[in-house]
């Protein structure tokens, strides 16, 4: 089955064009990229595949795990809740409550709704979200305020909520742009093991394109609301997207040296190392 299909999408917002009849195909189990300079349209397609926003028109229409989600400009609420989860830059937690419990509210779905609200969660439930932070490489911080975690914490306790959500989708909103090379792939690790052990399908929009390359065997690169490249990371040469991008290809290339490029880069873990080795 199809993960997501987006089929002739456009958005406006006064004059800009923020979707340009934007068609993609996202297969089940996949990890793909999403890059591309600021204000290319990354973050507008992220909100209209999660439901969020209706695009305009009578031709878009976007199908998530084959029930569709909106068509010619109306969304239809509500079909694939709990499967899909979607994790932003920031505010993916609520800062008062401990880490454990905002991983917790993941369950929400399941639990009887003034269980949840209560906070009374069942002993089962607390060990599957402390499973979920030690397999996310943060056991430690569990009791923690959520507002006192770094930026890469924050990331990874949204994604171990993610976890025990038991969502099936994945759709991360440039999860590493505010944070330094190695929590950038620290995250980036989990959302590779959580792809390759759980088959969670992920779609991750990144600015730079070497996160692409490590990370991800697929990259759609947007450019002024469309879709300009589809295919292998492999294939995005930084000549490439020189052609691709003109000025604005700066932003989409790391300016580290190669040596520290290397450094924040290492091999990618494979599929059978447990993501706790890697805090
Ligand atoms: N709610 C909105 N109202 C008006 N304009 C918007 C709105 N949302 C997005 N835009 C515009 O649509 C275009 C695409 O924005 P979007 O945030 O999707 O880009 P992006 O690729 O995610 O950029 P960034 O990498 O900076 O987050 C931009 O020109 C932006 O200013």
């Amino acid at each position: 089955m199809t993960a997501i299909s987006v089929s002739n999408l456009s958005k406006r917002y006064g004059k800009t064009r923020a979707l340009d009849n934007v068609s993609i195909d996202v297969q089940l189990g996949e990890m793909v990229a999403l890059i591309g300079a600021s204000g290319s349209g990354k973050s507008t397609l992220i909100r209209h595949i999660a439901g969020l926003e209706a695009g305009d028109g009578e031709t878009g229409k976007v199908v998530v795990l084959g029930q569709v989600s909106q068509t010619a400009g109306r969304l239809m609420r509500g079909r694939t809740a709990g499967r899909v989860a979607v994790i932003f830059q920031q505010f993916n937690l609520v800062g008062r409550l401990s880490v454990l419990t905002n991983v917790l509210i993941g369950n929400l779905g399941r639990v009887p709704r003034w269980r949840g609200t209560l906070g009374l969660f069942s002993r089962s439930e607390k060990e599957k979200a402390e499973t979920a932070l030690a397999r996310v490489g943060i056991p430690q911080v569990a009791t923690q305020r959520s507002s006192t975690l770094s930026g890469g914490q924050q990331q990874r306790a949204a994604i171990a909520r993610t976890l025990v959500q038991e969502a099936e989708i994945l759709i991360a909103d440039e999860p590493i742009s505010a944070l330094d090379p190695s929590s950038a792939r620290r995250v980036m690790d989990v959302l590779a093991t959580i792809n390759t052990q759980d088959n969670i399908t992920v779609l991750v929009s990144l600015h730079q394109v070497e996160y692409a390359r490590r990370y991800c065997k697929r990259t759609i690169a947007m450019r002024d609301g469309r879709v300009v490249y589809d295919g292998p990371s492999t294939s995005l040469s930084n000549t490439f997207l020189a052609e691709l991008y003109g000025d604005a290809s700066e932003e989409l290339v790391l300016p580290e040296s190669p040596a520290e490029l290397l450094r924040a880069l290492p091999v990618r873990p494979n599929s059978h190392d447990p993501v706790h080795m890697l805090a």
